[in-house]
């Protein structure tokens, strides 16, 4: 347990890691590609090392240094793993390296964690059978564990039936050139979390892959073609700048992220023109995105389908706004790493912030963050639980995270980063 200790007037520039999506996209289009690529600036953490390992096992030679990995490609020659594929809680990888390992030819068994046996992924088992993919759910309940015997992929038209993550289509659009004919692609339903899709596009296009899209990514259609292998730096991890940003907004002062960038590939940094909504003023320079606020703020209406990641953090920031905020259209929340939309609403509770939960929203009723007190706060096993919560404690005395070392997942160094701001 970690109690956080309060701060105003902030002034501070920090450097945040690497962009978790990106970090895992990169790794999965370089051990696609032809030779040796060269990632700067990756995430080391939990998730990452989840996915480097498997993607050892699946045969590609991967040496992870401090600020510098070498990936050799295997040119979409994907190997069968002695051992089962654990990923933990990672949805991303599990999703991704689901339609990596059926690249290969032999059975390959994925699985995870309690929760990530609980996240679905039927809608990608579906479309994968649809592209001659032999995989099933092994329990039935259309999560983790998994079956497959690889035999690579037909290509072809298939169907991506509706569902609440965008990991199932990227998975799809990213191992979809390695298909033995074209690769098409019908998308049901609506698309929840769509600027990482355009991620998708982007780190594809980046390893020399293009990709015919539909205007509304309800339709792609891809050749056989191969990643091309390049040195590649990544981004500052942008869901984990907003719990920095939030921390000037809530204490009041200004704080600057110096890594992310703009234009960035993560719609994540819409967080910023939300806070500025709010009432912060920000400023986005060669020096990074500062955000700076006199700790006065207004509650505002948004749909927050397209970045999930961040809705905890605003939920927080709320809490210290007057008047109501709604945030909707987020029931992709409830299959994260833990139920995010029930949990922020208990959390925030705790300490005194009535929220109202909706199957698909939530409503809290800011006053200013009058009233609120010190609670321990229950993580979940949550990372972005256990660094949204810790933000009201830089305003409210006595917030005590407990579970607190679930930030490895996504930012193994968060609490000592975040001790800087005071
Ligand atoms: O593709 C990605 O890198 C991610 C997509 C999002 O998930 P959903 O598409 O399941 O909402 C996001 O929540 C997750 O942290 C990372
Ligand atoms: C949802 C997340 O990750 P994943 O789906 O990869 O487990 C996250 O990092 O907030």
């Amino acid at each position: 347990m970690i109690e956080i200790q309060t701060a105003s007037g902030l002034d501070a520039t920090i450097t945040v890691p690497g962009s978790k999506s990106i970090t895992q996209r990169a790794l999965i289009a370089a051990s696609l590609a032809d030779g040796r690529s060269i990632l700067r600036g990756p995430l080391t953490s939990e998730d990452t090392e989840y996915s480097s390992r498997a993607l050892r096992a699946l045969g590609v030679h991967l040496e992870t240094g401090e600020d510098t990995w070498y990936v050799d490609g295997t040119g979409g020659t994907i190997g069968v793993p002695s051992e089962h594929l654990y990923l933990g809680n990672n949805g991303t990888a599990t999703r991704f390296l689901t339609s990596v390992a059926a690249l290969g030819v032999g059975e390959v068994i994925i699985d995870g964690d309690e929760r990530m046996q609980q996240r679905p992924i039927a809608p990608l088992i579906e479309a994968l059978r649809g592209w001659g993919v032999d995989i099933e759910s092994i329990r039935g309940t259309g999560c983790p564990p998994l079956r497959i015997r690889a035999a690579g992929l037909s290509g072809g038209k298939t169907i991506l039936p509706e569902g609440k993550s965008s990991q199932y289509l990227s998975s799809l659009l990213l191992v979809a050139p390695l298909a033995r004919q074209p690769a098409e692609l019908e998308v049901h339903g609506e698309i929840l979390s769509k600027p990482y899709v355009a991620m998708t596009l982007e780190v594809m296009a980046e390893f020399g892959v293009g990709v015919e899209v539909a205007a509304d990514f309800s339709a792609f259609r891809v050749e056989p073609a191969r990643y091309r292998a390049r040195e590649y730096r990544i981004e500052g991890d942008a869901s984990g700048a907003s719990y920095f940003w939030a921390a000037a907004a809530v204490a009041g002062g200004r704080v600057t992220v110096a890594n992310v960038p703009v234009p960035s590939l993560q719609g994540d940094t819409m967080f910023v023109p939300l806070l500025a909504r709010m009432g912060c003023s920000v400023q986005q320079s060669d020096f990074g995105i500062t955000v700076e606020s006199d700790g006065r703020l207004e509650g505002i209406t948004v749909d927050m389908s397209a970045m999930p990641d961040v809705v905890p953090t605003l939920a927080v920031v709320a809490a210290f706004a007057e008047g109501e905020t709604e945030i909707s259209n987020i029931a992709h929340l409830r299959i994260k790493e833990s139920d995010r939309l029930h949990g922020v609403c208990v959390e925030l509770g705790k300490i005194g912030v009535h929220v109202d939960e909706y199957p698909d929203r939530m409503v809290i009723h800011g006053r200013g963050g009058k009233d609120l007190h010190g609670a321990a706060i229950d993580t979940y096993n949550d990372h972005r639980m256990a660094m949204s919560l810790a933000v009201a404690g830089l305003r409210v005395p006595g917030i005590r995270i407990t579970g607190e070392q679930c930030v490895a997942k996504s930012f193994p160094d968060f609490w000592q980063r975040f001790a800087e701001l005071s």
